[in-house]
């Protein structure tokens, strides 16, 4: 760690010692609610919070009094909790509601989220990461935010150049990386840290541009982004991909505390000492030349009349909202898709649109994700229980509650908020997902 500080040293010249006190302090926590619930800042408790001055929807909230990743609220998936300079890419990245987004690498989804916040019902989301484990994570947090418009894949990104050339509008490529920005004090005395382990990021950095550079459209734009401060998996990279490619570096508008990349004004750099928040680094790219003629095929719906009717019949009994239109079934699991789905091929999907739940025999069991992706109005029965109640503490521990006189389907609600369904005959049934129970 010796060498790392001394590059920090020749990086930061007079601002060094700075950085070092702010290594000793405490890391900052942060979230940013979910746009699709209505009203949900007032679900967070305000003496514990303070609005991030640049993140809409964004807040720092103080960890030692307050765990908003404990409460039910996050589980009727409400925020995201993510810390607060990761936050500025996706922030800081221009998204358009109708655009095709690609998160190359996602996991766990913190800018997966917050691009889903901006996206409208004709947008598309394709959230990926090598590392299937990781990619299970991602999945789950897009399912907590009831997200609709997303693919998620567990792929190399190289696998969608041959089957996606020039599709997407925008892509974030926040890069596997030597992390150095999220080093605390402690991390500098132990050895976790070599130049050989830069080097060998900075060129896996480089094969993701040349992927992201094919995958963009002309005119597209690529946010690159890593948690580290070396130049040579930063500003050097962003070289890299003005000097290889046709692509021009687009200036990002710095606030308060944000620094310049080194002899890259365009680029943002944050560091502990001048920003409420770990280091960040992000440019933001974009891609030059004519419309390309590329050929995309779409996923058509797929199900039978059966398992429609009974998804149909399940609609009709329990909600108050149409059948969605296109319907995909992968053995009994049933997604709502979009018509802007591109088809993937042989890439690894482990979720794709909306997951509404699983049809057996002649029956349908809804799924969490259906739930959180519905208000309160979308339901003809629930029951609704306030964050602390005896109630919401037995349901998520997973037990049943005594049978109320309802029958059928219908939602836990945290204070108006969908937490799962339950099933009603003469107890009222836990689904709430056995992997999240506590
Ligand atoms: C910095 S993390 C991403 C954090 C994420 N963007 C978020 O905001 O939650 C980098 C991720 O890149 C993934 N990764 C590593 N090599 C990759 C590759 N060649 N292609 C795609 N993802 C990769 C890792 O598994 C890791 O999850």
């Amino acid at each position: 760690m010796k060498e790392f500080q001394e590059r920090m040293k020749i990086l930061l010249k007079d601002d060094y010692n700075l950085f070092v006190e702010a290594l000793k302090k405490d890391d900052q926590k942060a979230l940013y609610l979910n746009i699709r619930k209505d009203n949900g800042e007032h679900v967070l408790k305000s003496q514990y919070i303070q609005k991030h001055p640049y993140v809409p929807l964004g807040y720092y909230f103080d960890e030692k009094n307050y765990h908003p990743g404990r409460s039910p609220y996050y589980l009727a998936g409400l925020y995201y909790i993510q810390e607060p300079s990761a936050m500025l890419v996706a922030t800081k990245m221009p998204i358009e509601k109708d655009d095709y987004v690609l998160d190359m690498c996602g996991a766990p989804g913190g800018k997966s989220c917050m691009v889903a916040n901006k996206l409208g019902p004709q947008g598309l989301l394709i959230a990926n990461d090598i590392n299937l484990s990781r990619a299970k994570v991602l999945s789950e947090n897009i399912e907590r935010f009831g997200v609709d418009q997303a693919i998620v894949t567990s792929t190399d990104p190289q696998r969608f150049s041959s089957i996606l050339p020039g599709f997407f509008d925008k892509i974030i490529l926040d890069a596997p990386c030597s992390g150095e920005g999220m080093f605390r004090s402690k991390d500098l005395a132990e050895a976790t840290w070599s130049l050989d382990k830069v080097h060998e990021c900075a060129a896996i950095q480089k094969r993701l541009i040349d992927t992201a550079y094919k995958l963009l459209k002309p005119g597209g734009l690529l946010m690159y982004s890593t948690c580290t401060y070396s130049v040579e998996e930063n500003e050097d990279n962003v070289r890299y991909a003005i000097n290889q490619y046709d692509m021009e570096l687009i200036p990002l508008v710095h606030e308060g505390g944000m620094s310049e990349g080194i002899d890259m004004p365009e680029a943002i750099r944050c560091y502990p000492h001048r920003y409420q928040g770990e280091g960040q680094f992000m440019a933001l790219l974009q891609k030059h030349g004519h419309e390309e003629n590329h050929k995309y095929k779409a996923i058509k719906p797929k199900i039978s009349h059966d398992v429609q009717n009974v998804v149909a019949r399940f609609y009709q009994d329990n909600l108050n909202v149409a059948l969605p239109q296109s319907l995909y079934e992968n053995n009994g699991h049933v997604y709502k898709i979009l018509p802007q789905f591109p088809d993937l091929g042989k890439i690894q999907i482990l979720r794709r649109g909306l997951y509404l739940g699983e049809v057996r025999k002649n029956y349908f069991i809804p799924s969490y994700s259906l739930a959180l992706s519905l208000k309160k109005e979308d339901f003809q029965h629930y029951y609704d229980f306030s964050e602390d109640s005896m109630e919401i503490k037995q349901w998520i521990h997973g037990e049943a509650l005594p049978a109320r006189g309802g029958k059928g389907y219908g939602a836990i609600l945290v204070d108006g908020y969908p937490l799962s369904f339950y099933k009603e005959s003469n107890a009222i049934k836990n689904l709430f997902p056995k992997g999240l129970r506590r």
